[in-house]
Order: structure tokens, then C-alpha cells, then sequence
């Protein structure tokens, strides 16, 4: 697979630490919002928690930040948010140097780190109102009205004079990407959004992101669910143990593995025996669906074997590769779901 080509050749080390070099304190539009060069973080302990990381999220992309508990998701957004040093490498973030140019940068990012910090006896509307006097940059006289259109934008006006304490964890993660949505952002950065939701949760914040991405906005996000990257995510990167296993447009990945066969039928024992007869590898039953790898062989002539020897074929195809498949090829372990 290609990888994409950053807008920056960047072979300057930014945390030279000379001193003498200044941070611009307008900060241009890039084609790559992210860029990181071999990015590197060793905890105190020793724990290698993010490995060489070159990671190039591309302007205007919905990027799916994918890898099992404990991949370096958090340890990566962490040093590309300013938050923590990285142990070696460098991390741009909108043109800019992390965490140099983090107050900079900041303010044109919009982060959900961890879920979000509330006040539980405030109202949601009052929670935002507090978010808001808190920045300097933020004019009191349209306060309310920025507050007004950042609950409407996330679907709480019905529910903005509630107390938080009495929101859902949905309506809490939805408040939280409000007040990270009070300014207008280049880039949104959301660590395990649908973490602990229910589906209609999961639904709700998916279809945000759809939304928010739809105006321009790149959205940053991680996860550790493979279907959800897939539903929303236009590119993703695949880390496992502190190392990127691979990135590009999500269609791409996907492609690079190949898709399964897959036989509906009534008689899936008789089924699996005429494809394991057929050429056909990894037959796996699961009531009356019978799949395996597709052979080398015409797949017509696969069906047709299957109706020779009396089977019943309800349906023959090739499904397309999910993610999943992908991850599972390119590093021959199956994806903890469970997380
Ligand atoms: N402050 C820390 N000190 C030492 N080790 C840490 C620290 N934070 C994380 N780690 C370790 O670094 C590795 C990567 O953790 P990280 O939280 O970045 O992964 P993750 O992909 O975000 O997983 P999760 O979704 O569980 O947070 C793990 O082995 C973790 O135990």
C-alpha cells in the first residue's frame, strides 16, 4: 500500500532544542494536519509505549486511530496534544511543533481526552458557559449565543437546563465535544468517543462526526473497535504494541486483503466438504453459513460442484475484506475486541 506523502519534507529536528528557532504564531494551512517523524515514547519505567511512529493525517480526513487496549493510542495523542514529551522524534501538529508550539496550536483544536471534565450539579448549558469564560479569547457579549449554537449543534438545546449529573454517558460525551466545538476548529481530536455507550449512543456521536467532518473540520479519533473506523473513518492507521503496522484511505486497507467466500445453504456440512474438495482453505461453519478462503480456481465452478453433489445454495458470493481481515493478515493475531 502507498503511503501518503507529507506537504513537508520535515528533516529539521524540531526539539533540537537550540532555543533560537520561534514558533509562527498565525499557524498556516497545511495539507497534513499531523505529521510525526519516528515519534518515540519510553515511560519511566521502561515501557516502550510508542515505537518510530511516522503517522500523516491529511487535512479534511475523518482518521481512525486503530490498535487493541494498550497499542499507544493514548500515549501518541498525548504528545501530539503537548501534553507529555515524546523520548525522541518529532510531531507536528497544523504545521507546528509539539509541544513547543502548543499554545499556538491549541487553540484551533478541539480535544475529547478521557471523556469530559464536568460539573455535575451544573446545568448543560451552565457547564458550557463555564467552558467559555475560561477563554480569554472568547467575547462574554456572544457568549450566549455561541453556547446556544454549540448545544443545538450536538442535539442537547431539548435537554440544555438539565443538571449533567442526570445525562446519559451519551449526552455527557455529546456535552463534551460541545465545548470542544465553542470555537471553530481545524481539527478535532477524540480519544475512544463511543467508549462505554450504548448503540444509539455509539450512533449519535458516529453521526456527529459524520457531520462535523462534513464542514471541513479533520477529525482526529481513536478506537479499539474495527467496525466503527469503518462506518465513519475516510483513512485509519493500525498500531499494535507501540508500533504503526500500516495507513491510508480505509478503502485501501481493506483492499489489501482478500475477501472470504461465502455459501448460505441449508446442508452447510455437506457444503464444507465440497469446498475443502474444491481447493477452498479455511472452512469455517457458523450455522448456515459456510465460509473460507476463495481458491485460485473459476468460482462458478465452485458453485457448480456444490449443486452437482446435491447441495442446496441459497447464496454464493465473495464478501469484501473488512478491516478486521486486514489487521488479522497483516499481523496474523485477531483483533481484541473485547477491550
Ligand atoms: N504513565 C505511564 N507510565 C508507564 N506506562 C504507561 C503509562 N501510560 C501508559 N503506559 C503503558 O504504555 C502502553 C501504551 O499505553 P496507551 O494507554 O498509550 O495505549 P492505548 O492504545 O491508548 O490503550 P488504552 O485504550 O487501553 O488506553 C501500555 O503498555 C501502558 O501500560
Amino acid at each position: 500500500m502507498e503511503e501518503l506523502s507529507a506537504a513537508e519534507s520535515d528533516s529539521a529536528d524540531d526539539t533540537g532544542g537550540t532555543g533560537t528557532v520561534s514558533v509562527e504564531e498565525t499557524v498556516p494551512v497545511e495539507e497534513t494536519v499531523i505529521a510525526t517523524r519516528a515519534l518515540t515514547k519510553r515511560y519511566r519505567g521502561g515501557q516502550l509505549a510508542v515505537d518510530g511512529l511516522d503517522l500523516t493525517v491529511p487535512a479534511g480526513s475523518v482518521f481512525g486511530f486503530l490498535g487493541p487496549n494498550g497499542s499507544g493510542k493514548t500515549t501518541t495523542i498525548r504528545m501530539l496534544m503537548g501534553l507529555i514529551e515524546p523520548t525522541s522524534g518529532t510531531a507536528r501538529v497544523l504545521g507546528q511543533p509539539m509541544p513547543r508550539a502548543t499554545r499556538a496550536v491549541l487553540p484551533h483544536v478541539g480535544a475529547l481526552i478521557e471523556g469530559p471534565a464536568l460539573y455535575g450539579f451544573l446545568s448543560g448549558r451552565d457547564n458550557l458557559i463555564r467552558y467559555d469564560s475560561a477563554d480569554p479569547t472568547a467575547d462574554p457579549r456572544t457568549r450566549r449565543t455561541r453556547v446556544a449554537a454549540s448545544l443545538d449543534r450536538v442535539g442537547l438545546t431539548a435537554v440544555a437546563g438539565k443538571k449533567a449529573k442526570a445525562y446519559s454517558l451519551g449526552m455527557k460525551q455529546r456535552l463534551g465535544l460541545a465545548a470542544a466545538l465553542l470555537q471553530p476548529r481545524r481539527l478535532l481530536v477524540l480519544d475512544e468517543p463511543t467508549n462505554g455507550l450504548d448503540p444509539q449512543g455509539m450512533r449519535e456521536i458516529r453521526s456527529l462526526v459524520r457531520e462535523l467532518a462534513s464542514d471541513g473540520t479533520t477529525v482526529f479519533l481513536s478506537s479499539h473497535l474495527l467496525d466503527e473506523i469503518e462506518q465513519v473513518c475516510t483513512h485509519a492507521a493500525v498500531m499494535a504494541q507501540g508500533r504503526l503496522i500500516t495507513q491510508g484511505p480505509v478503502a485501501d486497507l481493506a483492499a489489501g486483503a482478500r475477501g472470504r467466500l461465502v455459501v448460505t445453504t441449508p446442508d452447510p456440512a455437506d457444503a464444507a466438504r465440497v469446498l475443502k474438495e474444491q481447493g477452498v482453505a479455511d472452512v469455517v461453519v457458523a450455522e448456515e453459513r459456510v465460509t473460507g478462503e476463495p481458491p485460485d480456481r473459476e468460482l462458478a465452478e465452485v458453485n457448480a460442484a456444490l449443486v452437482a453433489a446435491g447441495v442446496r445454495v441459497r447464496g454464493f458470493g465473495v464478501e469484501r475484506a473488512s478491516l478486521e481481515d486486514a489487521f488479522v493478515a497483516l499481523t496474523g493475531e485477531g483483533f481484541d475486541v473485547a477491550g
